[in-house]
């Protein structure tokens, strides 16, 4: 078979760049199976399981480094296992690209490179997957697996009035990075384009607040958005205060020259940090966990009866800038 035909067969693709990703683990049969089999697990623990998909020019651009797209793909989704307190497990990975790429096989040795490099950083492997071809944009859609402790759980429906709201790391830097990266923002915030184009799941976190914290959620849609997730699901109000926003100086210096951008910080989406609520007296746990695991953890609001959630600003007057909360799809 011609070094041509070798592209186009997805059987020796999926041999060549996908089957070295799955360690040999039990059950993955060198991908030469219909599927996988997962391990059995104890009685004291559960699956977790998350999909999301990634798309060319809705969730990344096309000048993105292709490592990083891969890496992307799968840490969007441990993210969502870190919001359920679970540690990751494997994945599966469907990847489309276009038929007749000139650049296929180099692409997907970026891919697997990528994948290489946070597999050995998250200590997981490959499944199976799906490799296709599309005439659509490039398309990474990742089924992440994680484990839990039974009991251990975090879910979004925890949240009692009385209770603190706290987030990680800073917020915003992910919707500024795209802004810097489509040419909108000036390129002296170029490290804000490494954070959108990597997302930092907070894994360690999310294990970590079993027990500290009551409901858990990833930033992914926007602060606000994903705050009212919460609130519903738990039937409460949650009370942002506007002043206590972690932002990175970054973030700091454009906000101070375009004060119309303060918006894009509670609705940009593209954060991947833990927003979560937590009884008062957890704090010295929280600073604990804060330290211990260097990620910056701040208190942001806090948790009341009613419904939805409102914005303070450094007056404690309400914000009315809620009608766009967050990304939507559609
Ligand atoms: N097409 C679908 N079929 C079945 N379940 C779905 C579908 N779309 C979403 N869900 C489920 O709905 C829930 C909420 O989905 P949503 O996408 O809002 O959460 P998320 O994955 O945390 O957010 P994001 O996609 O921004 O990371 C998840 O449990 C998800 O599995
Ligand atoms: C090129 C480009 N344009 C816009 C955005 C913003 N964006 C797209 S999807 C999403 C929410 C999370 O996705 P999902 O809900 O599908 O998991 C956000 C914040 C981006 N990341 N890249
Ligand atoms: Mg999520």
């Amino acid at each position: 078979m011609s070094k041509e035909n070798d592209l186009i067969d997805e059987f020796n693709i999926i041999a060549k760049f996908f089957t070295p990703l799955t360690k040999n683990a039990s059950g993955t049969f060198g991908l030469l199976e219909d599927a996988a089999v997962l391990p059995p697990i104890s009685p004291q623990q559960e699956w977790v399981v998350t999909v999301d998909a990634i798309i060319c020019n809705v969730h990344f651009l096309p000048n993105d480094p292709i490592e990083l797209i891969a890496r992307k793909a799968l840490r969007v989704n441990l993210s969502d296992l870190a919001a359920m307190g679970a540690t990751p497990y494997g994945y599966t990975l469907t990847i489309a690209l276009r038929k007749n790429l000139p650049d296929s096989q180099c692409l997907l040795k970026k891919v697997s490179n990528g994948l290489t490099i946070d597999q050995a950083e998250f200590g997981i492997h490959l499944i199976g997957g799906d490799t296709v071809s599309t005439n659509g944009p490039m398309t990474l859609a990742i089924t992440a697996f994680g484990i839990v402790h039974k009991g251990k759980l975090l879910r979004r429906s925890a949240a009692m009035p009385g209770q603190d709201l706290w987030i990680s790391g800073t917020i915003g830097d992910g919707a500024f990075g795209l802004k810097v990266a489509k040419g909108m923002l000036s390129k002296q915030y170029l490290e804000l384009v490494d954070r959108y184009r990597l997302p930092q799941p907070r894994i360690s976190l999310g294990c970590r607040l079993s027990g500290i914290a009551a409901a858990v959620i990833d930033v992914s849609d926007g602060l606000i958005r994903d705050a009212q997730h919460i609130a519903n699901q738990s039937n409460c109000r949650l009370v942002i205060d506007g002043s206590a926003l972690p932002i990175s100086e970054s973030v700091s210096c454009i906000i101070a020259d375009r004060s119309e951008m303060l918006k894009l910080i509670l609705t940009g989406g593209d954060d991947y940090e833990l927003l979560f609520t937590a009884a008062p007296d957890a704090i010295t746990q929280i600073q604990q966990a804060s330290y211990e695991l260097e990620i910056p953890i701040t208190r942001i609001g806090w948790v009341d009866s009613g419904k939805g959630v409102d914005v303070l600003d450094y007056n404690g007057t309400k914000l009315n800038l809620l009608a766009e909360s967050g990304w939507s799809h559609f």
